[in-house]
């Protein structure tokens, strides 16, 4: 696709995504709180049943604290109307007629106290299990993204939602805080009504009626909001993408070299920008209709106080009714707006859970068979590819089709072709990262789909070319080849020595106990060959039955490589190896050379019968080896 036909088709998705979904589907998200629920259940029970127990106590806290309000100016009325006992404080203690005001200002104070005391229990039970339930949603998630195919992680589409998740993950905590709230103002808010209603019922239904009209547009503006950021997901990976390119150790090196900082930041800027004005226009139309409409449900406030400030003119309501109805017409007009409002905020917040559930919902596609065999050990016959074929996904070229070649047990077979030629893919359908589309993969005659999956992979050990760095300790560098392995220092320093990394590791200071890579103090950096030492040690860990260096050795110098190679063949006696290298001198060591070009084998056979067949392969070796004459 074309640039230009690139950006129409975003425009079209824009337009037909900005519009929002009917209100029935934006209910119908509400669904995700009992996952919600679950989720924090199973992230602590017992501090879950504290919240919820701590802030139904709380509850029920204004409506007595009023109604003790009530009670004491009632009493001050009643003490103030009749004559006094004598002139001092202890005249009018020695008749006890201060005896029942003191005890309720007594009670107050205890209720004031209570109040205070449960809503900092509330905060600290509410914090840790926020923080908890934080941590849980992050593990599943790495949990389930381990879980998932690369196919997901090699999609942009799969990309964006991963991120919309990850940021769920973090960014849920205040939804756990908001909806005990909620409950808790529910509660608060039948007590106060309860209260209302045995004076002046039609009051209630006056402050409903006010608040609608606010709670229509935040729920309106909820959405808005969601479907913006939603909308604006690819450009967030984008413009974190930038801030990690223009401000990074790894990439620090080539921005300099190139000069690319007023780019990136140029960049940075333009899409930021756009980001931003989108916002801005959202949150100032939000301002000013939150605006309008709180200024209604004042009105209606003060209407209704009017209403009962005229009662008790007229005598039908007493000074400590009117505190009382007039404190608790306040509350409830605050707490209804707040309800309200807090369950359209619940409804958008749960429309950001549904980016959170939908990406747990995302199913592997690699199949498990239901009567998985054991991967063969050893190898007997070897590994047969009978036409073979696969298209990476959303796309129309096949990296490799009609493949048929086999690998012997314990042969050593090198993948050779020009980049792009399939050699990659190879190796990723042979474990299993994808499936193929066409004909399939057979070990030792068993379907490749038919052996376990877990079984497969421990018993293939595989170095990419973009192998991981971990920023860990050069022991934990190896150990991470076989995990189970990771505390067995003499296998990993066995397999150090198997990769020639060992005098890599034996010349820092701290040793095998050296955090590597620059990104934690006291790490210390390899050079790329050193590291690619370290990562192939990872492929010793294992006791694979198959062994695949996929180009891990690009960086070391023509003599390491070669002494690697060497000692990989005579390690791998036995075993069967796979070997991708673009320098002859290490793939005529191999015992069988493929020839791939286009995603097919063009040529086959040792180095000798290739060089005899004076084919592509011929060629190659040939123009190389001028090189070095
Ligand atoms: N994730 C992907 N999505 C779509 N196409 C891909 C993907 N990875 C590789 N391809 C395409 O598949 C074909 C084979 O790629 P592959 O990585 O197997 O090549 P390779 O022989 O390993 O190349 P190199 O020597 O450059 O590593 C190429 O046309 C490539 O563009």
């Amino acid at each position: 696709m074309s640039s230009s036909e690139n950006f129409a088709a975003r425009l079209a998705f824009r337009s037909s995504t900005a519009d929002q979904p009917p209100l029935g589907q934006q209910l119908a998200t509400l669904r995700h709180l009992k996952r919600f629920f679950a989720q924090v259940w199973r992230t602590s029970a017992p501090l879950t049943v504290a919240s919820v127990a701590l802030r139904l106590v709380s509850a029920v806290q204004p409506l007595l604290l009023l109604y003790v309000g009530k009670l004491i100016i009632d009493e001050v009325v009643l003490q103030a109307g009749q004559p006094a006992p004598g002139p001092a404080l202890s005249d009018w203690i020695a008749s006890g007629r201060l005896a029942h005001v003191a005890a309720l200002l007594a009670l107050e104070f205890a209720l004031v106290v209570l109040a205070d005391l449960l809503s900092r229990g509330i905060s600290l039970v509410d914090g840790i299990l926020a923080e908890l339930h934080s941590n849980t949603v992050s593990m599943e998630l790495m949990q389930h993204a381990a879980s998932l195919d690369l196919r997901h992680f090699e999609s942009s589409e799969y990309q964006d939602r991963l991120e919309r998740a990850r940021r769920q993950a973090a960014g849920r905590n205040a939804l756990l805080a908001q909806i005990f709230g909620q409950g808790q103002s529910l509660v608060t808010i039948a007590t106060l009504a309860f209260g209302l209603l045995v004076y002046a019922p039609w009051l209630i239904l006056l402050l409903l009626v006010s608040l609608i009209p606010a709670v229509v547009s935040e729920a309106k503006f909820n959405t808005r909001s969601y479907h913006l950021n939603r909308l604006r997901s690819p450009e967030r990976r984008e413009l974190e993408y930038l801030r990690y390119v223009g401000a990074s150790a790894e990439t620090a090196k080539e921005i300099k070299l190139f000069g690319l900082g007023s780019f990136l930041v140029a960049r940075f800027r333009r899409l930021a920008d756009t980001i931003m004005r989108d916002n801005r226009r959202l949150a100032t139309q939000r301002a000013i209709w939150g605006g309008l409409f709180a200024a209604l449900s004042s009105l209606a406030y003060y209407g209704a106080y009017a209403y009962i400030v005229w009662r008790t003119v007229e005598g039908e309501f007493t000074l400590g009714d009117l505190a009382f109805l007039s404190g608790s017409f306040l509350r409830l007009n605050g707490l209804f707006g707040q309800l309200l409002i807090g369950v359209t905020q619940i409804a958008g917040q749960s429309l950001y859970l549904d980016d959170l559930f939908s990406f747990f919902d995302i199913k592997p596609t690699i199949t498990l068979s239901d009567t998985p065999k054991p991967f063969p050990q050893p190898i007997r016959d070897g590994i047969v590819f009978e036409n073979v074929g696969f298209r990476y996904p959303d796309t129309e070229h096949w990296a490799v089709r009609g493949l048929n070649f086999s690998m012997k047990a314990g042969e050593a077979v090198a993948l050779v072709g020009e980049n792009g030629a399939g050699k990659t893919t190879i190796v990723k359908l042979l474990t299993r990262l994808y499936d193929p589309d066409e004909g399939r993969i057979l070990v030792d005659g068993i379907d490749l789909r038919d052996i376990d999956l877990v079984d497969l992979r421990t018993h293939i050990g595989v170095i990419f070319q973009d192998f991981i760095r971990y920023s860990l300790t050069a022991a934990e560098n190896i150990g991470v080849g076989r995990i189970e392995a990771a505390p067995d220092r003499d296998r990993i320093e066995a397999a150090a020595e198997q990769s020639l990394a060992a005098p890599v590791i034996e010349k820092l200071p701290l040793g095998y106990d050296q955090p590597l890579g620059k990104l934690f103090a006291n790490g210390r950096d390899l050079s790329g060959g050193e590291w690619q030492k370290v990562a192939i040690a990872r492929a010793y860990m294992r006791d694979a039955e198959l062994i695949i260096l996929d180009e891990p050795t690009a960086a070391l110098d023509a003599k390491a490589e070669a002494e690697v190679f060497q000692r990989f063949k005579s390690l791998a006696k036995g075993k069967t190896a796979v070997l991708i290298s673009h320098r002859f001198s290490t793939v005529r060591m191999a015992d069988r050379i493929l020839v791939l070009s286009g995603g097919r084998i063009i040529e086959a056979g040792s180095h000798d019968e290739l060089v005899a067949a004076r084919g592509v392969y011929a060629d190659l070796f040939e123009l190389q080896a001028a090189g070095y004459r």
